[in-house]
């Protein structure tokens, strides 16, 4: 008999608060394997409060969440995932070159064991799939925000993960690096891996993409294929205020 393979990401009814104010009301998100899911929603809809219940790093007050199958208290796989935090600074102000924070990507695989020829090979891998294998001596403060983004991209490639997990990476990046993304995006799913992505709109990645899921003020409002040809404004649950230069006051579009 054989077994289904289980979501990589399954999240039942997540409650979860910021601040002592209520953030998510009831989240449900599942991501099969292998499936590539992009999280719409308004600003402060609560989007990365979710990716961070699935990452543990905001803690649930209801509800549950599993990965790859596995209760979330007792999973220890981690490097089965590869994070990208919502656009940060790849430089934290300690002085470090764009191959070692790539190579910190790779901690999880060989644990505090010397790096063999097989992890600084996985290194060049990221970075030629992000276009930065030119720029691996160089000081990541020196770079721009664009190419901090492919660093931290490629960080979060360079351990095969088997689940993708993206907020906004398509936030201040240009269309040449949005390219990059879209291209390293599609050999990762080839991979098998799974990618759960925040977004605003779908923009380049929209071929990608299996299933949109929308927030709507810690609520899901949809969950269902991606509207072709559309941005956020087009799918249902969407209300957003746009000054229309017809009119002197905001049109509340539904
Ligand atoms: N560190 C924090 N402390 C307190 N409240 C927070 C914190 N981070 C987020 N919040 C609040 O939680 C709510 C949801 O924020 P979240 O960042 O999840 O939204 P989002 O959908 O990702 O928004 P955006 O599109 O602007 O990134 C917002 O009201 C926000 O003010």
């Amino acid at each position: 008999m054989t077994h289904p393979t289980p979501p990589a990401v399954h999240l039942r009814a997540a409650v979860a608060s910021r601040g002592g104010r209520p953030v998510l009301r009831g989240v449900d998100l599942t991501v099969a394997a292998g499936e590539v899911v992009a999280l719409l929603g308004a600003n402060g809809s609560g989007k990365s409060t979710t990716v961070k219940a699935v990452t543990g790093a905001v803690a649930l007050e209801h509800g549950d969440l599993e990965l790859f199958g596995t209760p979330f208290a007792k999973f220890r796989a981690w490097h089965r995932i590869g994070y990208v935090p919502q656009r940060t600074t790849a430089a934290s102000g300690v002085p470090a070159t764009v191959r070692e924070v790539v190579s910190t990507g790779r901690l999880p695989q060989h644990r505090l064991l010397p790096f063999r020829r097989r992890d600084r090979e996985a290194v060049d891998r990221a970075l030629t799939a992000v276009g930065m294998l030119d720029r691996a001596s160089d000081g990541v403060a020196d770079l721009s925000g664009g190419q901090q983004q492919r660093v931290l991209i490629a960080r979060a490639l360079v351990g095969s993960p088997d689940l993708l997990i993206m907020d906004e990476p398509m936030a201040g990046v240009d269309a040449a690096s949005q390219q990059v993304l879209a291209d390293t995006l599609r050999s990762e799913v080839a991979r098998g891996a799974a990618v759960l992505l925040v977004l605003h709109e779908l923009g380049p990645l929209e071929p990608l993409i299996d299933r949109t899921v929308v927030l709507r003020d810690g609520c899901v409002a949809h969950d269902g294929p991606p509207v072709p040809n559309t941005g956020l404004h087009a799918l249902p649950g969407h209300d957003h205020v746009h000054p229309h230069a017809d009119h002197t006051t905001p049109r509340l579009l539904a």
